[in-house]
């Protein structure tokens, strides 16, 4: 069968599934579930590698002797278990989530050197990110030297926000240098978005997104398409996020600065100590924070408190642009799995007229699709379990499809 193997490399782990040709149509939700699904845990330096496949038991790598080899263990592994578990997949291309496109690509593309020239100058930008996505696309193009490599972008879905979305108050000569909002997740809000036109009358209307994951942004929509977002030129504003700092005054950087803190060490505490786990102290983690919280922990009472906080800020914001709000979906680990965060961020939303059925958001665990709004709820509430690979492979059949 013919298949597109989809990669999400990111610092700490590597996603991988196989998904199937998706029909006809590019572009539509195919029903055909993935498979051959999981993820290498332990990627950093120092870090256990593990192979978890979906629904079966991890099982631990052998630790090459050298650092520098981790990532070629972890594609060895991915190659053998694809090859166990799906000896009649045909592998026809990859299809690469990465995460920032710039001013380069508003759709997906081949990542011929040129391409991985352009995406390579954009890793200051995703320094999470980037150079984890790019890792991960050289060494499937070593290994598969004959399979087209796909680029998916996490920018591509906000390539046509309004003008005055992408302008920070700068000169207008830093703007036409790039400078600017560009948005990501954006393969997750394809995903929702489609789930929505399935499920919802109002997906046409004015939709209030919310991914809430390791990263995590908002984003406004209407008529389906990207209207406003909360992450900007990075990936580090808007929400507070695992361990990212999210929306930051500037003058806090200039005065770590002056205060003799190097780029380096600015860029440590901004994309890696800040957000739940600088809060707390404790971790990124929001299951642990949650259990932390229930013992009587005052600091992880505080980074969730200030999480669902930021959350209520930014969507309020959002709400505001789009004039108010229609339906609203969850998704990401948090907002798939966490009742308490949607719970907290319905109650704030009262006023726009959000009014949560608290069985059904209290029964919602990340297993499906479930409608959460009340009987008498103004606005839709969503729980949609995101699958940025399916988007990421819907794009890859297109693109091989239209050659
Ligand atoms: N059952 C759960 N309850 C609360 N939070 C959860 C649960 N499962 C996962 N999460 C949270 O989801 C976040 C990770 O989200 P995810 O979308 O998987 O991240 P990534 O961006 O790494 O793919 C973590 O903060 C984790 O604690
Ligand atoms: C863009 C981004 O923040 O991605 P992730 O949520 O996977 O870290
Ligand atoms: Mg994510």
């Amino acid at each position: 069968m013919d298949s597109i193997l989809v990669i999400n490399a990111g610092s700490a782990t590597l996603k991988f599934a196989l998904y199937p040709r998706c029909g006809d149509t590019p572009g539509e939700i195919a029903a055909h579930p993935s498979f051959a699904a999981g993820q290498i845990d332990g990627l950093q330096p120092g870090g256990r590698l593990r192979l978890c496949p979906s629904g079966a038991d991890p099982v631990d790598l052998a630790e090459p002797a050298d650092e520098a080899q981790r990532f070629d263990v972890a594609l060895q592994a991915v190659q053998a278990h694809v090859a166990a578990v799906a000896p009649d997949a045909h592998i026809v291309a990859v299809a690469h989530r990465i995460v920032h496109g710039g001013r380069y690509y508003r759709a997906p593309t081949r990542l011929d050197d040129t391409a991985m020239m352009l995406l390579t100058s954009l890793t200051p930008l995703a320094p999470l990110h980037q150079p984890h996505n790019l890792a991960g696309v050289r060494a499937l193009r070593k290994a598969f030297p004959a399979l087209p490599q796909i680029g998916c972008f996490d920018t591509a879905f906000h390539a046509d926000l309004p003008e005055l979305e992408t302008r920070f108050a700068l000169p207008q000569a830093l703007h036409d240098e790039g400078v600017r909002r560009y948005g990501f997740h954006g393969l997750s809000y394809d995903y929702v978005m489609q789930v929505l036109r399935g499920c919802s009358t109002r997906a046409g209307g004015r939709v209030l997104m919310a991914h809430l994951g390791s990263g995590a942004s908002l984003c406004g929509a209407r008529e389906g398409r990207s209207v406003a977002t909360s992450m900007g030129f990075s990936a580090l504003d808007g929400l507070m996020m695992g361990s990212r700092c999210g929306q930051l005054d500037p003058g806090v950087v200039l005065h770590l600065w002056r205060e003799g803190w190097t780029e380096a060490q600015v860029e440590q505490l901004l994309y890696k100590e800040s957000g739940l786990l600088g809060v707390s102290g404790l971790s990124a983690d929001m299951r642990l924070l949650r259990r932390a919280a229930d013992d009587g922990n005052p600091q992880a009472r505080t980074a969730i408190d200030l999480f669902t906080y930021r959350l209520t800020r930014e969507a309020g914001a959002l709400a505001a642009v789009l004039g108010g709000v229609d339906v609203l979906v969850c998704t990401g680990g948090i907002g798939e799995h966490d009742a308490a965060t949607r719970a907290a961020l319905a109650r704030a939303l009262h006023y726009l007229g959000v009014e949560l059925d608290g069985t059904a958001n209290t029964a919602a665990r990340g297993d499906g699709i479930a409608a959460l709004h009340s009987a008498g709820s103004a606005v839709e509430v969503w729980v949609v379990p995101t699958d940025e690979g399916r988007v990421a492979a819907q794009a890859a059949w297109a693109l091989l499809d239209t050659r």
